[in-house]
């Protein structure tokens, strides 16, 4: 079964009026994940998909999605997908991938209908493509890694970066997740923003009982939204976007828009934070 929810995009005007349930209808992304089904959210910020697709009796195959307005997802767009299940197949344009945990694969314009095998627990951002590119499965081993943040100030961290221009050509998708180290909790802290490109962010591999508190909004007007496990949240392109867990996590980041420059970015000071 396949269900899309639309997801509109709102002003800073806006959002400044927003309560905690106004926040989650506009940003918050949860249940993406259900047995036999594929779950979307089609995003009207550079019209990023993010998704949940969990096999259960057999494969799952992804292919017309109405909001896209063409026979197959992919025949105007790109798919990163990351496995958070046991490892699993994924078949594409007559090419068979497995996916282990923690790994991502890339997909380009034109690869067809998308095939997934049972055992798998599949996260999914797709965002519109201008030309085919090949396919690639990235390990973790493959990524690039950037090492940031320190115990004392609760961010110690690796970055990974899986769909990155140092690792592989993409149209406009850049994706990877970041892991904390020796009980560090604090995501994205210092905080930025980079109104060239919108951001989701996808938390994952929080215990059940814990959450993470994400933070958006304007440096100077800062909301949070609370999230659960394998939830997502979109960072509008004017937005902080950055959290802190109760416990362990880890968080997949995806960005679409102008460039593919990881570190274009805005550093917000701490004296400029409300
Ligand atoms: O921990 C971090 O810092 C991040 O992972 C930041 C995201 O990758 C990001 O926001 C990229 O713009
Ligand atoms: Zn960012």
């Amino acid at each position: 079964m396949l269900t899309v929810r639309s997801l509109y995009a709102v002003s800073q005007a806006e959002t400044k009026a927003m309560d905690a349930t106004g926040l989650r209808d506009n940003f918050h992304s949860g249940g993406l994940f259900a047995p036999g089904e594929i779950r979307l959210v089609y995003t009207h910020y550079d019209r990023m998909i993010v998704g949940g697709i969990t096999p259960d009796n057999g494969d799952l195959t992804l292919d017309a999605v109405k909001e896209c307005g063409t026979e197959s997802i992919l025949d105007r767009r790109e798919i990163g997908i990351l496995n958070v299940g046991d490892t699993a197949q994924v078949t594409a344009d007559g090419a068979a991938h497995s996916l282990n945990r923690g790994d991502v694969l890339y997909l380009g314009m034109g690869a067809g209908p998308v095939t997934f095998g049972t055992g798998g627990r599949f996260y999914i951002v797709s965002t519109p493509a201008h030309r085919a590119l090949p396919a690639k499965l990235i390990k973790i081993e493959q990524a690039g890694k950037v090492k940031l943040g320190a115990p004392e100030t609760a961010n110690d961290r690796t970055i990974y970066q899986f769909i990155h221009p140092d690792v592989m050509e993409s149209c406009q998708l850049v994706m990877g997740y970041t892991m904390f180290h020796g009980g560090s909790v604090w995501n994205t802290m210092p905080a930025h923003v980079h109104d060239r490109r919108m951001e989701a962010y996808f938390y994952f591999d929080l215990a059940d009982d814990n959450r993470v508190f994400h933070f958006m909004g304007e440096p100077d007007e800062t909301r949070h939204i609370v999230m659960r496990n394998e939830e997502a949240v979109i960072s509008p392109p004017w937005s902080i976007h950055c959290g802190c867990g109760t416990g362990s996590y880890t968080f997949c980041w995806a960005m679409a828009g102008d460039n593919v420059d990881y570190k274009d970015v805005e550093m917000v000071a701490m004296e400029d934070l409300r």
